[in-house]
Order: C-alpha cells, then structure tokens, then sequence
C-alpha cells in the first residue's frame, strides 16, 4: 500500500481537560500516514493525480485554529473524519502527540487508524 506521509507537523491549539488549560495554546505534534495509489502521479509527474501534502498541512493547520476540543481523542477522531472527507482517503494512520503534557515523559497522545485499507495499491 502506498501512503503519502506527514511527520513532525508541529501545531497550536487551545485542548486540555483543566481549566488552564482552556486559556493557552499548546504544542501537538501530528504524523500522518494517508493511503493513496501513487503510480498516476508517478508516471504522469502530475501533482494534481496524488495527495498535495501541503494543501493537506495547510488545511489540519486550519483545523487547530479552529477548533478547541479538552482530549487528543476528540482531535485526532474529528481530524482523520475531516481528512477522509475533504481529500478522499481511503485509510489512514494518524498519531497525535501532546509534548510536555506530562513532564516525565518524553509526549504522550494517542494513534488511531480510519477507513479500509485499499488491496493491492
Ligand atoms: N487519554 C487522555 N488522557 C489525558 C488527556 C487526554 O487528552 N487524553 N488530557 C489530559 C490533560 O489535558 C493533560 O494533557 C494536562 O496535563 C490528561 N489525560
């Protein structure tokens, strides 16, 4: 299966469960995995036959601004039902990381999988 990948995509956006947390922007960092044929880009050089990865950063960039859910859960679930939608993906792998959420650790978050992984692309 070929995929179109995001890493590292470094965001700001109101999300927390406590109260100080409703009046600060904190730092989430996204990796995306997006299930996409990339032959037809590939032998046509044609960026309008695979997934734009920076319209699709553009866009998630937006989504933070946007919104201001209190757990990761309800970002990461909102943000790969947008993703699906907007840009027609099939599957996808989304991991949400929330850094200095908990000092000890080095992030915390969570990692959801959507759709149906397409056979043989
Ligand atoms: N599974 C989750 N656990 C926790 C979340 C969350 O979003 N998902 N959030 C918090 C607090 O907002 C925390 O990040 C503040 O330090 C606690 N646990």
């Amino acid at each position: 299966m070929d995929c179109v990948l995001i890493e590292s995509l470094e965001l700001e956006t109101v999300i927390g469960v406590f109260d100080w947390e409703r009046t600060i922007r904190q730092r989430l960092l996204l990796d995306l995995e997006l299930a996409t044929d990339t032959r037809p880009a590939a032998v046509s050089d044609d960026l309008a036959k695979t997934l734009d990865y920076a319209a699709i950063c553009q866009r998630i960039m937006r989504f933070a601004d946007e919104h201001d859910f209190a757990l990761v859960e309800t970002f990461a679930e909102r943000l790969a039902q947008l993703l699906m939608q907007e840009f027609a993906v099939p599957w996808l792998r989304l991991t949400l990381r929330k850094p200095g959420a908990v000092p000890a650790a080095a992030s915390v978050g969570v990692r959801i999988e959507r759709g149906e992984r397409p056979e043989g692309a």
